[in-house]
Parts: C-alpha cells; sequence; structure tokens
C-alpha cells in the first residue's frame, strides 16, 4: 500500500490495516468539518484559542515568504546574500567568517537540522566560506565549545527568539557580551556582529540592534512551525536564499497535497489518522522515529517538539480537562546506529512501539570523484537494505522468541533535496495538525512550557536569595547544597 506525490511517498504496508478498515476509522474519528478546518490552516485563518490569535505559518511558503517579496531583494535576501558573499564587513573591517546561531526550541531544532541536512545543496557560486554555529543550552556548555573556535571580530551571532525574552537564550548572550570585550566594544558589536530574528521587534529595537539587522515575522507563526520563516535564516546562510525557495517550494507542494487528496492518497491524512489508531486502538504510547540517511540525524529531535509540544496536551480547545490518551511520546535515533544500540529492545524487549522509517533512496553524493561516489552509493543501498530488512522483522518477527507486530510506515524520498525535504517536514506538520483537530485539542499553545519557566524562575530567586520559600524537603537539601 503505496502513495507517491511529486517529492515524498509512503509505503504503509505494515501497519495491518486495509483500505477499508482505515476509512471505518476515519469515518468514525474524523470531525464533520474537518475539511473545513483543514482549509481554514491552509488558508491561515485557524484559530489559535488560547492565544487568541491565527496560525499563519503555511502562509510562509508562499505569500508571505521571506524570499519571495520584491523579487528576493528583501532584507532577508540581502542578509543572505551579504554574509555569503564576504561581503558583509565587521565593525574592524574583516569580513564575517562564521555565524553562531543563538536560539533553543523551535529557534533552534528547525535550523540546525535544515542547515545540516541540505548542507550539500549550497549554491556553489559562492566562494567565501562561512561556518554556521548553533548554540542553544542555557548551561553554556555548547557557548564554551564554540567560543573557542570563533573570533569576535570575525563573528556574526543571530538572537534567534519569537518572543526575545527567553531566558535559555539571553543567558547565552549576556556572555557573549562579556567575551567581545576587549576586542570590540558592545556598540561595535550592536552595529555590525549581531542580527535579531523575532516578532517582538519591540524587544529588538530596545536591545539596540540596527532596524537592517532585525528581521521580523509573525508572532502567529509557532515557534515550532518557524523554519519556514526568518527563524529559517542559518539555512539560508548554509545554502543560499534560492536553494531554501525551495524547500519553501516542496513543503507548499505537499501544503497542495494536503488539502487536495482523499484520505487513501494523502499522506499527512494518513500519518495522522493511522497514528490515532495505533494510540487508541492498539494502546501504543510512543513512536520511534528512524531516518535512516545521517543527513537527517536532527530528524527525531525536531519531531519531539513538534508533536510532543503540540499535542501532549490533556485539555481540549475550550480548556476541559479531557479522560481520552493524545499525542504520543515520540523518540528515535539515527537507524543505522540505532540498529547497535537500542534496536535489541524494539525486537525482542517487552515494550510496544509504533515506528516511523524514514529512507532516501539514492543520492549523488556532488564533490567526489567517480570512484568514490560509487562507494557513497553503494553505502546509501546498505543503508536502505538493512531499513528494509528491520523493518520487516519488526513487522513479522520470526518465530517464537522475536514476537513483530510492530506497526510501522515507511516514508521515502528518491532523493534528498531541498524539495523533499521541505515536503516531509510540512508532511508531518500536517499530520500533527490533523490529529490535534481528532482529539479535539489545541496543537498550537504550550501551557506546559509556560508553567515550568514560572516555576524555574521561583526556584531560581530563592538560591539567589531574592525569595524567600521552602520547597519540599529534598529540594531543600540541593538549595542548601548549591549555597553553601
Ligand atoms: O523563540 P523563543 O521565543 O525564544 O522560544 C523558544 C522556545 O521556547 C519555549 O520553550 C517554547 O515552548 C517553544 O515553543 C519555543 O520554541
Amino acid at each position: 500500500m503505496q502513495v507517491t506525490t511529486e517529492y515524498l511517498n509512503l509505503d504503509y504496508t505494515f501497519q495491518g490495516l486495509d483500505a477499508d478498515a482505515i476509512e471505518a476509522f476515519a469515518a468514525k474519528r474524523l470531525p464533520k468539518n474537518f475539511a473545513q478546518l483543514r482549509e481554514q490552516l491552509l488558508q491561515g485563518e485557524y484559530e489559535n484559542p488560547s492565544e487568541g490569535r491565527k496560525v499563519t505559518h503555511v502562509l510562509n511558503r508562499s505569500r508571505h515568504s521571506v524570499v519571495a517579496a520584491a523579487g528576493g531583494r528583501n532584507r532577508f535576501s540581502e542578509v543572505v546574500r551579504l554574509l555569503r558573499s564576504g561581503k558583509w564587513s565587521g565593525a574592524t573591517g574583516k569580513p564575517i567568517t562564521d555565524v553562531v546561531n543563538i536560539g533553543v526550541g523551535g529557534s533552534d531544532l528547525g535550523p540546525m537540522m535544515g542547515s545540516f541536512a541540505l548542507k550539500e545543496f549550497a549554491d556553489d557560486n559562492v566562494n567565501h566560506k562561512l561556518n554556521v554555529h548553533f548554540v542553544s543550552s542555557m548551561d553554556g556548555g555548547q557557548l564554551y565549545a564554540v567560543l573557542p573556535i570563533v573570533d569576535p571580530e570575525t563573528t556574526v551571532f543571530i538572537i534567534a527568539s519569537k518572543s526575545f525574552s527567553t531566558i535559555d537564550t539571553l543567558a547565552n548572550v549576556d556572555t557573549v557580551k562579556r567575551w567581545i570585550k576587549p576586542a570590540l566594544t558592545e556598540e561595535q558589536w550592536l552595529a555590525a556582529h549581531v542580527i535579531g530574528v523575532s516578532s517582538n521587534n519591540e524587544a529588538m529595537n530596545d536591545f539596540g540592534i540596527p532596524a537592517a539587522q532585525q528581521l521580523s515575522f509573525a508572532d502567529s507563526v509557532g515557534g515550532r512551525y518557524s523554519l519556514w520563516s526568518a527563524i529559517g535564516l542559518p539555512i539560508a546562510l548554509s545554502i543560499g536564499a534560492n536553494q531554501f525557495a525551495k524547500m519553501l517550494e516542496g513543503a507548499r507542494a505537499m501544503d497542495e497535497h494536503f488539502g487536495r487528496a482523499p484520505l487513501l492518497e494523502n499522506i499527512p491524512l494518513l500519518l495522522a489518522v493511522l497514528g490515532v489508531y495505533n494510540r487508541e486502538e492498539r494502546g501504543l504510547n510512543n513512536v520511534a522515529v528512524l531516518p535512516y540517511d545521517g543527513r537527517l540525524r536532527y530528524l527525531p529531535s525536531y519531531l519531539q517538539q513538534l508533536d510532543m509540544e503540540s499535542n501532549g496536551k490533556q485539555q481540549d480547545r475550550d480548556g476541559k480537562p479531557i479522560d481520552y490518551p493524545t499525542g504520543p511520546i515520540i523518540w528515535g535515533g539515527f537507524g543505522p546506529n540505532g540498529q547497535h544500540a537500542f534496536f535489541q529492545h524494539l525486537h525482542q524487549g517487552y515494550d510496544n512501539f509504533a515506528a516511523d522509517f524514514v529512507a532516501v533512496l539514492h543520492r549523488k553524493a556532488p564533490g567526489f570523484n567517480a570512484d568514490v561516489q560509487q562507494g557513497l552509493r553503494q553505502q546509501q543501498t546498505l543503508s536502505i537494505a538493512n531499513c528494509l530488512a528491520h523493518r520487516r522483522l519488526m513487522w513479522f518477527g520470526d518465530g517464537d522468541r522475536y514476537p513483530g507486530q510492530h506497526p510501522s510506515n515507511l516514508l521515502f524520498v528518491d532523493e534528498l533535496t531541498p524539495q523533499s525535504f521541505g515536503a516531509l517536514i510540512a508532511a508531518y506538520e500536517h499530520k500533527v495538525f490533523a490529529q490535534g483537530v481528532i482529539w479535539n485539542i489545541n496543537s498550537f499553545d504550550q501551557p506546559g512550557v509556560e508553567l515550568g519557566k514560572k516555576v524555574a524562575k521561583e526556584v531560581l530567586a530563592v538560591i539567589e536569595g531574592t525569595k524567600h520559600e521552602t520547597f519540599d524537603e529534598s529540594t531543600q537539601s540541593m538549595i542548601q547544597r548549591l549555597t553553601q
């Protein structure tokens, strides 16, 4: 059972459900107005009730595209052109060689995944070498590793934060401000070494970022849906604005497919319905995401945020508590290496799961001579053979000791290109949307995350002695150890 689209394909044979069963289950679970709600999403009109705004990330791949405006000569494209051509000079006149993206969650995972996956598609009409680095963690561990290998005079920092108020990001930025001295003053740094990407223009102004270095996007674009907006800047810096536009094109093709194709030919809708079936009828609470191409190694982390932050909810769209299971736990890892690590449990362990295998059938492997390319192509085939083998074993099992019956999807592309990558990510976005509709939850807020931030603030205040509060015994003893 296969579905083929322009850029992305799905084989769902090993879900073990025939067309009638899928249609019957969908008829039971999809609300009557599903087509109408889907159209609202595709038009940027779907409501995010708890945050009082619409959901508009889909518009970023068409009308409001960061590269579509004015023949591509908007601020985004101009920033990309200057940095990639080596024409952006630092405050002391040296060309910029390194860019560090400081951001977390949606302001990190998508750009990092995309930059890594699409590296080999960089426009090759650029001679200047630009290194792109990522720093996200609040503890400073990543910053500690990046700072020694970059130079304040030749480095631009992207402060990527939709809200421009995330403590993780601001803490990293604060340390960077200490690090630039004495090579640069803060004024010099702001004038030529900082780009702000945010939907909070006021905060970018207050921070002192010059207008030409501010890239904004709509606050109706959710953080975990934002790689198509200016948040995707690191991807465009890695591959060029034209290639970035191709990624948007692939996503747009998936939007059209999702909007039009009937259920049994609709990849995102099938993923959604089969996923709900696995959750509700088979009681599976987790999905292993298993990419069989090293370029997609960050896909599981990206999908964790996309799916779990969207659909891990215990209240419905109206804020009322619900008593049915919603989004599953998403986990996984690079398939070929997983085979040598956690696959033992998948084949013989006690727990049940569903899996998404993601495969790239062919690769050109540019940049090497014909002999090396042949070797790399053979390796790709080896990887696919392993993917197909493990997928079979998980479904059919083998005798009494390998139970099998673990349902899986195989998502595959002929080649990994900016277009097929865009289509893959958009397919997952729409799957998450459709499941949110089925479960009647708001997939576009994150109250649990916000409560966590509030509690962390209180704990920090107690540690710093600005607030006096007594927590549980364990937390108290840790605070005591920390402050002794
Ligand atoms: O982009 P920012 O506003 O800095 O937010 C970064 C991240 O912060 C929170 O953790 C949210 O739950 C995420 O959805 C968001 O991506």
